[in-house]
């Protein structure tokens, strides 16, 4: 009897590629390896109308697939890493973060070349509370109008004149080849990314070895170490969607330097913190730039939003 593998997918562009990817993965290594996908639609694929952080953040995209995998329904459930959520229910894990995509912010406009560009009260289309902060506290002359949707109905909004400009996530256009669509990569400086972006992760149950060795071949670790900081510190801050905090991790010279971010929405103060660990221990790096984003004024960024750190 071949071994067979079932993957929680939602049904958008962008996850449905998602698993695409690692079914072909699979399939490359494990020869004869049998792929189903088992397609489910989420609360937060439902609710397109407010943005996410008004109606409970990352945990939308992530519960009814983690129900199948508890069910029995499904064995793995891939996941943009952006949009996991910090706890796992019991009896799941997830063991393995693959090679990241472009982790940066993409500018997409049908006028201008980039943010530095754009006039005086030109209209920049984000629901993401972390480009609302950066771009509020750089960009004080630009408008924020909130845009939701997945990536091909937000590129829509934008070509419907809508927006002058709109921000995404450059991995999940490349994946859909709409790299063309991509005007110009916004510097970390200009936009510093969201924990985990750009990398996709792998879900599954604990106790389940037959599906854990399978998947192992996947793991990338190096983009895995600069996930572990990023979400260390992001759950240092309490973080989840609804906060306006950007995190980069990255290895130079062979250490993991991470840079963190926290800001007032209304863009009128931005924290930030650089700091170099050991990749040994990414967990102590993030907690060490989450102190220090929270004594800085972090935790006054926090408690205005009723967030206890
Ligand atoms: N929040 C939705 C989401 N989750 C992951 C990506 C992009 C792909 C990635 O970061 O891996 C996007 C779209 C976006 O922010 O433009």
């Amino acid at each position: 009897m071949s071994d067979t593998i079932r993957i929680a997918t939602r049904t958008s562009p962008l996850a449905m590629w998602q698993a695409e990817h690692v079914a072909h993965r699979l399939q490359q290594i494990h020869p004869g390896l049998q792929i189903e996908m088992v397609g489910m639609v989420t609360r937060g694929d439902k609710i397109l109308d407010s943005p996410l952080s008004k109606i409970g953040g990352k945990g939308l995209f992530v519960k009814e697939l983690e129900l199948g995998m508890l069910e029995g329904s499904a064995d793995i459930a891939v996941h943009s890493m952006k949009d996991v959520p910090m706890e796992f229910p019991e009896g799941l894990h997830l063991p393995i973060i693959m090679e990241r995509e472009d982790p940066r912010d993409a500018f997409v406009s049908n006028r201008y070349g980039n943010l530095d560009e754009l006039p005086e009260d030109a209209i920049v289309g984000t629901s993401s509370l972390r480009r609302q902060t950066q771009i509020r506290a750089r960009y004080p002359h630009l408008q924020i109008k909130d845009l939701r949707g997945n990536v091909n109905t937000r590129l829509a909004k934008l070509d419907n004149g809508e927006y002058d400009a709109i921000i995404l996530a450059a991995a999940g256009l490349i994946r859909l080849e709409f790299q063309s669509r991509i005007t110009a990569y916004l510097s970390t400086e200009q936009s510093l990314p969201a924990i985990g972006q750009g990398a996709v992760g792998i879900e599954c149950r604990r106790n389940d070895p037959r599906v854990e060795n399978l998947l192992a071949p996947l793991l990338h670790p190096e983009t895995a170490v600069r996930v572990r900081a990023e979400r260390a510190m992001n759950h240092r801050l309490n973080g989840g969607c609804q906060i306006p905090v950007a995190g980069f991790a990255e290895l130079v010279d062979g250490n993991l330097r991470l840079r963190g971010l926290i800001g007032f929405p209304d863009g009128s103060a931005l924290y930030s913190c650089e700091k170099t660990g050991c990749v040994v221990d990414p967990n102590a790096l993030g907690i060490e730039v989450a102190e220090n984003l929270l004594a800085q004024g972090g935790d006054k960024v926090l408690a205005s939003l009723g967030i206890h750190a």
